[in-house]
């Protein structure tokens, strides 16, 4: 230090370097939190119930001090756990609130389900860039996915397939078990996946999570769950269905629709006066989180949640609403069936899932079922006009192009898309924050 200031030179390391260290470090900062999940770490943090010191911690869980230690001041660093000193003076340690909210599994909404996707899926969809960048076709399509739940489902859930291939795993049965495994580590309750559960994957920088020590029983349920017992029990299906266990693919895909709307829910459906309107209709309304929002926020709107049969079937198991019958569920699909009708109809996170010629079918079917006046609301992150922000929307636009022919588009773009159908009024409301979610209200006009 002494020395430092003796030569009174600047020191610093080289700028350029930043920028690519911190999307290392973002990485490896991704990965922990994970592994910090799948172990139950924070839902051990938060079963205390108060700030804890790491010897009570350790005790309480069985976890090696020193790395307890060095993993608290990690996630302190990260502010996903918050440090703070008693009244003798030692450190305690309590989950921050946004752990809290949203990464324990005894708290509803959750994004532990939008996490496990990415990691499970964005993760290893990314591998295919260098391909897609040379003859620009995903070698996935999730829409084909989502629509062979309409087919039928196997026993655990939708049709697995490869995320990398997209070969039905039911003909590579070598490959199931490895496959099974990238997608849903954590979710049929088998003895392999146990096991797991309590062998942790070596960790960076020399910590080692299998020294951490079994979870408690009841964790470890939840555990091979991924989701709140809560949450579990409301969705368990009846008695006659038990052996279908609700921890499938499906689940954790409504789970991550329901992460990627709760954050901005109650934000986007009052960014405008909707109260005008009678009847609306949340066409892909996945978890119905919008849907749920909406009728909270309008108590006089009939709110029909619309979605394929699967998806509507669980999400009213996974995600019950005390309605006095003013939300409605259907099933159908959208491109297929005649829609509900309705004055004001919502499209949250679906127009960007699809190629242009899907893009125009729907909105024509929308706006041919509008009643003159009737409004309809896109819930999509919007790019900046010269598309290169926000960050998350640029993120998700490339993983678009990876799993189907849909895209994320800017103001004008969208502009130019709804008056090409005759919309007007296109008015956009930005939702401040680190989201997925801005809200566009277009008119039919008179
Ligand atoms: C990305 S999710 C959006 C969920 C929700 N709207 C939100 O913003 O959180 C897209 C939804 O569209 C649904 N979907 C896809 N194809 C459909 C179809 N042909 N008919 C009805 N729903 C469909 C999916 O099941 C899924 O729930």
């Amino acid at each position: 230090m002494t020395d430092i200031q003796m030569y009174g030179t600047e020191l610093r390391s080289d700028p350029l370097a930043d920028e690519i260290l911190q999307i290392v470090n973002g990485a490896t900062k991704y990965k922990i939190m994970v592994q910090c999940i799948e172990a139950g770490f924070f839902d051990a943090i938060e079963s205390v119930g108060e700030p804890a010191s790491l010897e009570l911690l350790s005790k309480k869980f069985g976890y090696d001090l020193e790395i307890l230690d060095r993993l608290m001041n990690t996630l302190v660093s990260y502010r996903l756990i918050i440090v703070e000193q008693n009244k003798k003076g030692s450190n305690t340690y309590k989950n921050s609130a946004s752990t809290s909210k949203y990464l324990t599994r005894s708290k509803k909404p959750t994004m532990i389900g939008l996490i496990v996707m990415n990691d499970k899926m964005c993760g290893p969809l990314t591998e295919n860039l260098p391909e897609l960048l040379k003859n620009g076709l995903p070698k996935f399509d999730i829409n084909r996915n989502i629509a062979a739940m309409k087919n039928g489902m196997n026993k655990n859930g939708v049709n697995l397939t490869d995320l990398k291939n997209e070969k039905n795993i039911t003909e590579m049965k070598m490959k199931t078990i490895k496959i099974e495994d990238k997608i849903s580590p954590t979710c049929s309750p088998t003895k392999t996946n146990v096991l797991k559960s309590n062998k942790m994957p070596p960790m960076p920088n020399g910590m080692n999570m299998n020294k951490m020590p079994p979870m408690p029983n009841s964790m470890m349920a939840m555990k091979m769950s991924m989701m709140s017992p809560s949450m579990m029990s409301s969705m368990m299906p009846k008695p006659n269905n038990m052996d279908n266990p609700p921890c499938d693919m499906l689940s954790k895909f409504i789970m991550s629709t329901d992460a990627f709307s709760c954050s901005c829910a109650s934000a986007v459906v009052r960014a405008f006066d909707l109260s005008p309107h009678r009847e609306a209709v949340d066409l892909g309304g996945g978890s119905g989180r919008i849907s749920i929002e909406l009728s909270n926020a309008y108590t006089n709107m009939k709110v029909t949640m619309f979605d394929l049969p699967p998806v509507v079937q669980l999400a009213q198991k996974m995600f019950p609403h005390n309605s006095d019958g003013t939300l409605q569920y259907k099933a159908g699909d959208f491109f297929e069936d005649d829609i509900p009708s309705g004055d004001l109809y919502i499209l949250g996170h679906v127009l960007h899932g699809w190629d242009e010629l899907r893009v125009d079918q729907l909105l024509n079917k929308i706006f041919a079922k509008l009643p003159p006046g009737g409004s309809l609301l896109v819930l999509e992150k919007v790019l900046s006009d010269d598309k290169s922000s926000p960050e998350l929307c640029t993120t998700n636009d490339l993983i678009l192009a990876l799993m189907s022919k849909g895209k994320e588009r800017n103001a004008s773009e969208y502009q130019k898309l709804f008056a090409k159908h005759g919309f007007t009024n296109v008015q956009f409301r930005y939702i401040d924050g680190f989201n997925y979610c801005d809200a566009i209200l277009v008119k039919k006009p008179f």
